[in-house]
């Protein structure tokens, strides 16, 4: 699966020898799509210009391979737009006032500052009001799940975490700090995000590898109080829960009677067949490389050896091809290319697919299409985009305004009912069945629903005051 990229490549022409036609013809037999062309130096013999090329493909070397080979032309750079983008990173600190004189100074830092450490150390909830705290999050991995990219290491996480924060504060305002941890070791993990948390009003675990997440994530949210969430757990499984509530509007079918086959039994997989179980579904294949769970199995899993016991109810045995027998919906956490335009055929009619691996879905889109009625990826750049970022803004948006203790089963369900309503009953259709990230309504929605649910069910330590004006 390719991932397309915008070059720019900065060339002389010799005009005696080429012309600008001859570039143009030459990227365009190389695949290249020229969206700019900027006059960098125009002499009277060469000029000079940075001509701005999409590829549908970022490993294209075709486009320079053959510019480089034409008399006349010579390739001066070449840079691609989304490692411009990186270059010394996505975010940094602002402060939100600036020290003018000796006063601000006394005020900010020492000593004014030291009454407000002691009033705060007198009572410590003080540091919701005095401090960053209650609308700072930190993105906490250890590089070992990285998108579907593996263990690739905490440095190597860092540009995603990045991308994350800058949706944290895009999308919902909020301070986010991506931490990425130099250890594989449970209980390292544990001690740190423990030793950290007094400054952050919520943590974010992020790409942390199953099943040692589950493990992590659990005594976290034991001994924390606030809320500690794990998104490619449960910040998927509100976004799949979310697109198949809409998606099966559309086919015309219902959550308790469908058969579902979700495949990669990690972090997401995990908890997409939890939440789903949760909303009434009765009948889910999981599979992992392993085949489908059974209960005939025992697992060193415990996720497995629970969702053994609620799923797979008739029994089926076998692998990938003998769950998507006859089912109605697949839903995708594993990796790329795992699933066959004939898996697709031996479907149900009103099939429903969500290949949600990233960055390359588990079928290619063009593939799947003409064999699927409702399709959608984790991509940006296909229609029904199925991604967490459609979930953690609002989520965290909604238990920090709240000061949730945690984000329970309520909070996560009302979030997925609240991202599928965004889209209207007279909206839905194949090609729209869940939001864009950048429509406005959905963050509010889902802090909204996520509020109400943390205050139903005695999460919340604080009644925002738009929500308290409303129950007025
Ligand atoms: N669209 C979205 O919002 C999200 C997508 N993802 C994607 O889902 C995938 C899994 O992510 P995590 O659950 O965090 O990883 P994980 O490493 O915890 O789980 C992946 C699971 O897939 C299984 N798997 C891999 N290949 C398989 C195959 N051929 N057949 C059956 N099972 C297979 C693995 O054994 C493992 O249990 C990644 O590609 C990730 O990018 C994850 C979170 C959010
Ligand atoms: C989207 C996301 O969290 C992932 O692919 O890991
Ligand atoms: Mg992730």
């Amino acid at each position: 699966m390719s991932i397309a990229t915008t070059m720019i490549i900065r060339l002389e022409i010799r005009k005696s020898e080429a012309s600008f036609g001859d570039v143009a013809s030459g990227i365009a037999a190389a695949g290249g799509d020229i969206v700019a062309i900027d006059v960098i130096r125009a002499g009277k013999d060469v000029t000079t210009r940075d001509i701005t090329v999409n590829v549908q493909d970022a490993g294209n070397e075709e486009v320079v391979n053959i510019l480089s080979n034409m008399s006349g032309i010579k390739v001066i750079n070449v840079s691609d737009s989304t490692f411009l983008a990186h270059i010394g990173g996505k975010i940094e600190i602002t402060p939100k006032m600036r020290i003018k004189n000796r006063e601000d100074l006394s005020q900010v830092y020492t000593p004014g500052v030291a009454r407000v450490s002691m009033a705060i150390a007198h009572d410590p909830s003080k540091a919701y009001s005095l401090t960053m705290k209650r609308n700072t999050v930190a993105v906490v991995t250890d590089g070992t799940a990285v998108l579907g990219l593996g263990d690739i290491g905490p440095e190597a996480a860092m540009p995603v975490m990045e991308g994350k924060a800058m949706l944290f504060k895009q999308l919902a305002g909020i301070d986010a700090f991506p931490l990425c941890l130099n250890t594989k070791n449970a209980d390292e993990i544990v001690n740190i995000v423990k030793a950290i948390s007094p400054g952050f009003g919520g943590i974010n675990l992020e790409d942390i590898s199953s099943p040692r997440c589950f493990d992590i994530e659990q005594r976290l949210v034991a001994e924390l109080d606030i809320p500690v969430f794990h998104d490619d757990q449960h910040g998927t499984a509100v976004v799949a829960l979310a697109g198949l509530l809409n998606a099966l509007k559309v086919v015309g079918k219902t959550i308790g009677n469908v058969r579902i086959v979700v495949v990669g039994i990690g972090a997401a997989g995990v908890s997409i067949c939890n939440l789903l179980l949760a909303a009434g579904a009765q009948n889910i294949s999981a599979v992992d490389r392993e085949g489908i769970l059974s209960r005939e199995i025992h697992y060193d899993n415990a996720e497995w050896q629970k969702l053994a016991a609620l799923t797979n109810p008739t029994g089926i045995v076998g692998g990938l091809q003998e769950a998507m027998l006859g089912a109605d919906v697949f839903i995708g956490v594993s990796g790329g290319g795992i699933l066959s335009v004939d898996h697709l055929k031996s479907m149900a009619p009103d099939n429903i697919v969500f290949a949600m691996a990233n960055p390359s879905p588990e079928i290619e889109p063009d593939l799947a299409e003409p064999h699927v009625r409702v399709l959608a990826t984790g991509r940006s750049d296909y229609p029904n985009q199925i991604n967490n970022v459609l979930c953690f803004p609002g989520i965290f948006r909604g238990a920090l305004d709240c000061r949730a203790r945690t984000v329970n089963l309520e909070m996560k369900l009302a979030a997925a009912r609240a991202i599928a309503s965004v889209v209207l009953e007279d909206e839905l259709n194949e090609q729209y069945i869940i939001p864009s990230i950048f429509n406005e309504k959905v963050v509010e929605h889902v802090r909204l629903a996520v509020i109400e649910a943390a205050i139903a069910t005695d999460m919340a330590r604080r009644i925002p005051p738009d929500i308290a004006d409303r129950e007025k």
